[in-house]
């Protein structure tokens, strides 16, 4: 059963990188047993918000508590119960796919032979056989994804923070991501994920923060938050179109 303490609590988070203020005080609790969503339009924050959540960005100021444990004082408590997706980070790319879920496993201080197991039920799960045997630098896009789970899910953390875990991923790679986030959280695990694609979001978040310019514009229950419209609507309403209205008749064929 999930406790009733918050899986995850970002408090007065900022953090501003030369002039440019990435998060501006950023509050969210994250209850235990949902299914998170982090919304936001390019540039939002939400990359610097996770990886402050999950020990990657040193904050400029604010507080990260994971199960009740403060990220940043006790980072050797609170790191081993995060699974992380960040994005785009570089990896160790002379390894094959096999070889950096089994370094995950080994790292997180799992016994060896756990590792293969896991491992083997990891390739297979996330249909990634091939991938296995293949150099990371030679992965394609959807591959270092895959992989990128596989890595955040080995040690079995109770909290999963994935950054757009479905970018680059063919549709039925992606169902199969669905079902393993989807049982993960009907068993008590706790799913945040930061994501583009809105009917994803409705689809399987509980709870969404809606974020624009390093600052919370909505958050709650999805069925709150976007009210009796779609939740992509009630996202323009809140972000706005900030784009310039040019008609590029220069593109026009004829
Ligand atoms: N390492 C960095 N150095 C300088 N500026 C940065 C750095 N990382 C992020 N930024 C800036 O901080 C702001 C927030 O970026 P961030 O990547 O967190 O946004 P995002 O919501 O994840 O965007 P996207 O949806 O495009 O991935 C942007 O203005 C970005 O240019």
């Amino acid at each position: 059963m999930p406790s009733d303490r918050p899986a995850l609590g970002l408090h007065g988070l900022r953090k501003r990188f030369g002039s440019t203020i990435a998060v501006d005080g950023i509050d969210l609790e994250i209850p235990a047993g949902s299914f998170f969503g982090l919304l936001g339009p390019n540039g939002a924050g939400k990359t610097t918000t996770l990886s402050m959540a999950t020990g990657l960005l040193t904050p400029d100021a604010g507080v990260v508590i994971v199960d009740g444990v403060d990220l940043w004082k006790n980072p050797t408590i609170a790191k081993p119960m995060l699974g992380v997706l960040p994005d785009g980070l570089r990896t160790f790319d002379r390894l094959t796919g096999s070889e950096l879920i089994s370094y995950a496993g080994i790292l997180r201080g799992l016994d060896p032979d756990v590792v293969r197991e896991r491992r083997d039920d990891l390739l297979a799960a996330l249909d990634l056989a091939a991938a296995g045997s293949t150099l990371v630098t030679d992965f394609s896009a959807g591959m270092a994804k895959k992989i990128g789970l596989a890595c955040a899910l080995v040690h079995a953390p109770r909290v999963l923070v994935l950054d757009e875990p479905f970018e680059a991923v063919d549709p039925v790679s992606a169902t199969g991501i669905r079902n393993i986030l989807q049982s993960f959280v009907a068993s008590g695990g706790t799913v945040v994920i930061s994501s583009h694609v809105m009917a994803l979001v409705e689809r399987l978040c509980d709870r969404v923060a809606i974020i624009g310019a390093g600052r919370v514009l909505a958050e709650g229950p999805l069925d709150e938050v976007r009210g009796d419209g779609d939740l992509e609507a009630r996202f323009v309403a809140l972000v706005g179109d900030t784009s310039e209205q040019r008609d590029l008749t220069w593109l026009q064929q004829s």
